[in-house]
């Protein structure tokens, strides 16, 4: 493993792509913080990332000189089952659009994001990264795993051939503020805080929950994975991607016990097992990451209490 000796410079020009996203957004706030001032942001409707004329002419006008890749077509295991074909092409599209020419117009560094879903459906757990292409992969998010591994694949091709410094980093399953709230296509962790709050607001006593609840995943706070994708961004440049993990596991049954109690509701969870159960388990080995010298500081409880603080506050007035 290498260590960047390249200093990236506050005022360096920094294009986050997505940066009103979940990731996006919080990528934003964390290089704010730290005192970069040259941010370089575009929403879909200024920039369509899957149209690779639109991203060139940016990238030829703009000239960032680092690119963090927070855009994509995301969602939870619904949304990825129901539209395959979205899944693959728009994240085939938009990753090879902006690696592409990020690389032609000579930006000095890219960090692009994956999902620990690259990973085999029966990989050993906790999962390393040399578990990536050892085994088929689950079902449910083939499609969007397959792009991701390609977009992993396309910057080593650039690293190997060009000696072009683009990096990958593989989060957790994530949640937080600016998180996609929307009933059938989000992930669990905001569809169940927004079905338990209209429950406790309109009165009912059931909250429907999909699957079986035996599926274990690893969440991590936005916040933590923004801090460690900007920490990447200043400290790693090798081949390997790296996975980003809070290391804590939980049954999706436990969760849904954790959601309600924050959101306050006092109802019953009624299990509908016509709904999938994807992987069963996909605990990420995050050693590389916490070897460099990275931790996350955010308990999953600390970050549901935040993250409904949002919610209430701010989701609601949309
Ligand atoms: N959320 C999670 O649990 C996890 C996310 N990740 C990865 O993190 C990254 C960001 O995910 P997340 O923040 O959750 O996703 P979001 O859906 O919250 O944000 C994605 C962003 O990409 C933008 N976008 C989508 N299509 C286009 C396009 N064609 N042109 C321009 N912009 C576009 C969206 O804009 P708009 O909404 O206007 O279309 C949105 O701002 C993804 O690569 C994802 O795979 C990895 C693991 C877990
Ligand atoms: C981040 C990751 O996200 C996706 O994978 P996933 O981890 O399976 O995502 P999920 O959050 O949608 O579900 C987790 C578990 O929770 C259960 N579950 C219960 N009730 C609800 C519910 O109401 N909504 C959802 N979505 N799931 C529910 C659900 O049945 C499943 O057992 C990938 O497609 C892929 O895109 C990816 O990378």
């Amino acid at each position: 493993m290498t260590v960047t000796d390249a200093v990236v410079e506050k005022s360096g020009k920094i294009f986050v792509a997505g940066h009103r996203g979940l990731v996006g957004s919080a990528v934003v706030r964390r290089l704010r913080s730290l005192g970069y001032t040259n941010l370089i942001l575009r929403s879909h409707s200024e920039l369509d990332l899957t149209n690779q004329s639109a991203v060139k002419t940016f990238f030829s006008i703009e000239k960032p000189q680092y690119v963090i890749i927070a855009a994509a077509k995301v969602g939870g295991i619904h949304a990825n089952n129901t539209y395959p074909a979205d899944f693959i092409t728009i994240n085939l599209q938009i990753q090879t659009n902006v690696i592409d020419s990020a690389y032609r117009y000579a930006v000095k560094k890219l960090l692009f994001l994956g999902s620990s879903c690259i990973y085999p459906k029966h990989a050993p757990q906790p999962i390393p990264e040399s578990a990536l292409l050892t085994g088929p992969l689950e079902p449910t998010n083939e499609w969007y795993a397959i792009a991701k591994i390609a977009g992993i694949k396309m910057c080593q091709a650039y690293r190997i051939q060009y000696k072009w410094d683009a990096i990958s980093a593989m989060p957790t399953n994530l949640y937080g503020p600016n998180d996609n709230f929307h009933p059938e296509n989000s992930h669990v962790l905001p569809a169940l805080m927004r079905r338990f709050h209209e429950a406790k607001v309109s009165g009912a006593k059931e909250v429907v929950v999909w699957g079986s609840g035996s599926p274990l995943r690893e969440f991590l706070h936005v916040d933590d994975l923004a801090d460690a994708v900007v920490f990447l961004l200043e400290n790693y440049s090798d081949l390997g991607h790296v996975n980003v993990g809070s290391g804590k596991e939980v049954s999706i049954k436990e969760l849904a016990e954790l959601v309600k109690e924050v959101v306050g509701f006092e109802g019953e969870l009624v299990w509908d097992s016509s709904k999938p159960d994807g992987t069963p388990r996909k605990l990420m080995d995050s050693s590389t990451l916490a070897n460099l010298g990275w931790e996350p500081k955010i308990s999953l409880r600390d970050g549901l209490v935040g993250t409904y603080e949002w919610y209430v506050t701010k989701q609601q007035d949309k």
